[in-house]
């Protein structure tokens, strides 16, 4: 698709029609009517994910019963998933395991590093992160530092430009979203871990809006450590469990405080004092969510199906399309794009600023056109090229565009602030 011309409806389905991920929206169950742009925070769920849930309740626990984890391979679950998602993340076999959320995989993750670089240098106590980083991942690193309670304090920058400023030889840890979940600002992965290193630093980042959406190479990189979940572009299903990688140098150096009976090097030995176990598993700690765990799966089935080089093309045309379209069409109603334009400088969702945001995003949900909200005022568009295409976006802009001129968002039950936004 041109990015330049008076897009019309009719160009959007010819584009639908010659798109080589076409056929995946098939895999997807995703109600008539609705126009799904939040799989940034809840994906779409697969059609297997159904028989895969009744196979996992109904054989492996209803008539395997304890007999499973072994029978239907429960116990290796989280690695063999972990092997499963590494070519995702540009990762290498027994680099990863799909276990617990990512808040947690980030606390295990930090509190790893951090023992990695104290042993190098106990002078570094600054672990750099960004003001506009998700919140928990602020809040692991708080809680990390009172826990601690050795002098450790958080430096956030207020632009991703201000980062190599301020790692320097006081810095331990970096610990970043490569993809930013309000402005959608993606970082570039190898630059910033090679300049992070430089400086004496490790490299942590949390994948929660790159996974399944945006081509990631960790082992390109040679980052440190990096988390990230399965419920948005990976499909995994709402709370399904997170991902953590760790870089095979640093798999058997730092503590892993949460030092449970799945991470010992012999669980079923019940030993009294904790062995961590070699490699990636020393990274789980207790019993595992098993059907979540398990729906994991599906999601991971169709995107290893596609081509990545194509989710991302698409991925990029879908938003061109959409922040052209929205400048075309709702130029009169004052809606700031705070998401970066240039390609390598972006993720894949696509956010507006705008005073009536909250009621504004209402609107559209009740009009089916499925995005977020998150403060202060920004309308957030998840862009998923598994189950959307070109003509979606143009009825989602179109729907949009009606709401903003005919102030439809202007009435009192779109006020109303939910708990979840
Ligand atoms: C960047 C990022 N990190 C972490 C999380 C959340 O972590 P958790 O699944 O532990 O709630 C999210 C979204 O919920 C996120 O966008
Ligand atoms: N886990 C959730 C539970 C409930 C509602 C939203 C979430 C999200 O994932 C939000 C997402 N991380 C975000 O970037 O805003």
């Amino acid at each position: 698709m041109t990015s330049t011309t008076t897009l019309s409806l009719e160009d959007c389905v010819k584009a639908d029609a010659v798109d080589p991920l076409r056929e995946f929206r098939r895999e997807f169950a995703i109600p008539e009517g609705v126009l799904y742009f939040d799989g940034n925070s809840l994906g779409a769920r697969p059609i297997a994910a159904q028989e895969c849930a009744a196979r996992v309740i109904g054989d492996e626990w209803g008539n395997g019963l304890v007999r499973s984890w072994n029978e239907a391979g429960w116990f290796d679950l989280p690695v063999r998933l972990g092997d499963k998602l590494a070519p995702l993340l540009g990762a290498g076999e027994g680099e990863v395991v799909v276990t617990d959320s990512t808040s947690i995989n980030l606390f295990k993750a930090l509190a790893s590093a951090l023992s990695i670089a104290a042993a190098q240098d106990p002078s570094r106590k600054v672990i750099v992160s960004e003001r506009d980083n998700f919140p928990t991942d602020l809040y692991i690193a708080e809680g990390i530092i009172s826990l601690l309670d050795q002098g450790y304090e958080l430096r956030l920058i207020d632009q991703p430009g201000d980062l190599t400023e301020a790692v320097g030889p006081d810095t331990a840890v970096v610990m970043l979203s490569h993809v930013n979940y309000r402005t959608g600002n993606l970082y570039a992965m190898t630059e910033v871990t090679a300049a992070v290193q430089e400086r004496g630093a490790l490299m942590i980042w949390d994948l929660a809006h790159s996974a399944g959406a945006v081509t990631v190479d960790l082992s390109g990189a040679d980052a440190d450590f990096a988390v990230g979940c399965t419920y948005k572009y990976l499909n995994g299903g709402p709370g399904s469990p997170a991902f953590i990688w760790v870089n095979r140098r640093h798999q058997n150096t730092g503590i892993q405080p949460l030092s449970g009976w799945w991470g010992h090097a012999r669980p079923f030995a019940m030993e009294s004092a904790y062995e961590p176990g070699a490699g990636i598993r020393r990274f789980l700690s207790g019993t595992q969510p098993i059907t979540s765990l398990s729906l994991v799966e599906c999601g991971l089935d169709v995107a290893l199906k596609a081509d990545m080089a194509d989710i991302r093309s698409k991925s990029l045309a879908l938003a061109d399309l959409f922040i052209d379209l929205v400048e075309e069409r709702c130029a009169a109603y004052g809606l700031e794009l705070i998401t970066p334009r240039k390609h390598e400088r972006r993720g894949s969702h696509v956010s507006f600023v705008h005073p009536e945001g909250y009621s504004i995003m209402k609107a559209l949900i009740a009009r089916g056109v499925i995005g977020d909200y998150r403060e202060p005022g920004v309308l957030r568009f998840g862009i998923t090229p598994l189950y959307l295409g070109y003509a979606d976006v143009w009825n989602a802009v179109d729907v949009l565009r009606d709401i903003l001129e005919n102030k439809s968002w202007d009435r009192p039950e779109f006020r109303e602030r939910d708990a979840v936004t």
